[in-house]
């Protein structure tokens, strides 16, 4: 029976000031995140998923965005060094999570750089973003911890957004989907799909044919819906503010032996 845990981690007092990059700054609602999160973990837990919560790093503002700081292939944790200093000290607390859950651990060095959101796994074929936050040595690195395992690592640009899953994410049925005019080169995926949204082109997969949504991509998930999946929506409206998306609150982990 495969594991169903996902890694949370609490948003902090400093939420507000976290990073932006490609959109405009805006007033971050504190006590209407903490809201929005734990409805976020809520719907995890109502899908079956036992939520794992990392110890909270309250100095670091976009600790909450807890996908960034590690990526799972298999049993193998492998710790990122996010694109930005000042997210570099969230990566010790996660270390920590994923060791007690008795995953292997591996780590991306210096110069790598990577980010968690820059890597969309489909099947064994793993897609990692070279962007703003994920430079080339850190895609190298994740070739040598991921394809001895199996994984085959394919590379793609990432200029409009913040993270290659902030561009694109995948259908339970491997079909890749995204926004088009956010997306560098849909041609790379073998079966894409074009939503009519930006933040409809992140789904969180919680099981069988059930998707978790942004509320604020409402004919995606229409679309979505009409194709036969079950559409689960969640507000995350102030995280959306900061460039957070429905993937990066939440690590799942489906393949741990503990
Ligand atoms: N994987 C993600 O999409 N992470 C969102 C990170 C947002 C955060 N404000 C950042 O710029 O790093």
């Amino acid at each position: 029976m495969p594991s169903k845990k996902a890694l949370i981690r609490r948003p902090g007092p400093r939420l507000a000031e976290g990073l932006v990059t490609h959109v405009e700054r805006e007033d971050v609602d504190v006590d209407l995140a903490v809201e929005q999160w734990e409805a976020y973990a809520q719907a995890l837990r109502a899908h079956g998923w036992e939520t794992v919560e990392v110890e909270p790093a309250d100095d670091c503002p976009d600790a909450v965005f807890v996908e960034d700081a590690v990526v799972m292939f298999r049993n193998v944790a492998l710790i990122t060094r996010p694109g930005a200093e000042s997210r570099r000290a969230e990566t010790a607390g996660v270390e920590e999570a994923v060791a007690r859950l008795g995953c292997s651990v591996n780590w991306i060095w210096e110069p790598g750089t990577l980010d968690g959101g820059d890597v969309l796994k489909v099947g064994d074929t793993v897609y990692v973003g070279r962007g703003g936050r994920t430079n080339a040595a850190g895609v190298q690195q994740l070739r040598a911890a991921f394809e001895p395992l199996g994984a085959r690592v394919v590379v793609v640009p990432v200029s409009r957004v913040l993270h290659l899953k902030s561009a694109v994410t995948a259908l339970p049925d491997g079909t890749v989907i995204g926004h088009i005019p956010k997306v560098d080169r849909p041609s790379l995926f073998p079966r894409f799909l074009s939503v009519p949204e930006e933040s409809g082109a992140h789904v969180v997969l919680l099981g069988g044919d059930r998707l978790l949504l942004a509320a604020s991509a409402p004919r995606t998930a229409e679309l979505l819906t009409d194709l036969g999946f079950g559409v689960v929506v969640v507000d995350i409206g102030e995280f959306e503010k900061l460039e957070g998306c429905v993937t990066c609150l939440s690590v799942r982990m489906r393949e741990l032996y503990a």
